[in-house]
């Protein structure tokens, strides 16, 4: 994809799989919303094969639009709207609606069926996001940055509700998030983006392992001292302080690399540059 004559996406190569949950990272203006439009045929690519559905999206008719569904970062305005009025409204759309009432039950937003739209709380507008991507029961179905403005609780309702749209209706769900908790609970496979390009691929246990995150071990020596050290191989460390101490260690604690690692290691990687700091760590190694 070029916007003039910046090329924003460099040959992003990618399949997601038929009732996956997959999860699209990587920092501001990586090119993940540029990515998503094209496949939602909003936007036209300069170049590429690209197919959703089995269409290719620039050609995508109504019958295709309605298998998706869309949960956009902007909102839309509709403020006007009663929230159930617009819900039932949404549902004419589509051939199999699910029924509005249920819906704003599943949402949490039962208590505003008839509250205007324009008097709702941010969280709230989009759990209503939320509900009209999903009233259509689309096959596959984009959450762009979907818990933005969600209470933890919400947040948890929301995670259980794609959870359940997976497992049980096997919906294939593309995910662009900057909460990596987020990610890492949700997702099947994990792709990070970083300046146009697909800079890691998989499971968030093989994203670990590509990075070469080390887990960190936390004790507290015989002095007292409080002690951490990072290695690729804890257990071998354990054992050894295991044998040295010749009984149990205190405050034992192993912390192996979360995602937030792994993604800082590999956004950080990417765009360092000679004479960053951090540059000397690793040219000293
Ligand atoms: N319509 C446009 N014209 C020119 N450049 C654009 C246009 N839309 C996006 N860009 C540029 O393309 C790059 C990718 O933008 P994009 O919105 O896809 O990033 P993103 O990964 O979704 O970022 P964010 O996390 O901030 O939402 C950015 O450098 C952005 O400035």
């Amino acid at each position: 994809m070029t916007y003039g004559s910046r090329e924003v996406l460099q040959g992003v190569d990618l399949d997601i799989h038929r009732g996956e949950i997959f999860a699209l990272l990587g920092p501001n203006g990586a090119g993940k919303t540029t990515t998503v439009e094209i496949l939602e045929g909003f936007r036209r690519r300069s170049s590429g094969d690209v197919r959703v559905l089995g269409t290719d999206p620039v050609r995508g008719d109504d019958a295709w639009r309605g298998r998706l569904g869309l949960v956009l970062q902007s909102w839309r305005d509709h403020g006007r709207w009663r929230v159930g009025e617009l819900v039932g409204h949404f549902a004419e759309y589509y051939p199999d609606p699910r029924d509005p009432k249920e819906l704003l039950d599943v949402v949490g937003l039962t208590a505003q069926t008839d509250q205007l739209v324009s008097r709702l709380s941010g969280g709230q507008r989009r759990r209503l996001d939320v509900a009209l991507g999903i009233v259509g029961r689309p096959e596959l179905l984009f959450l762009d940055e979907p818990t933005t403005g969600f209470d933890p609780e919400a947040r948890y309702d929301f995670h259980v509700l794609v959870e359940k749209l997976s497992a049980d209706e096997g919906v294939t769900v593309l995910l662009t998030t900057h909460d990596l908790i987020e990610a890492e609970r949700l997702a099947d496979r994990i792709a990070v983006l970083v300046d146009g390009r697909i800079r890691v691929c998989g499971t968030p246990a093989e994203l670990a392992r590509q990075a070469a995150a080390r887990a960190e071990v936390r004790w507290t020596a015989q002095d007292g001292t409080p002690r951490r050290e990072r290695t690729e191989d804890p257990s071998q460390l354990v054992w050894e302080l295991h044998r040295d101490t010749g009984g149990p260690i205190a405050d034992l604690e192993v912390r192996r690399p979360t995602l937030e690692d792994t993604y800082l290691h590999m956004v950080n990687t990417e765009n360092r540059r000679p004479g960053d700091p951090g540059d000397r760590e690793d040219s000293a190694a």
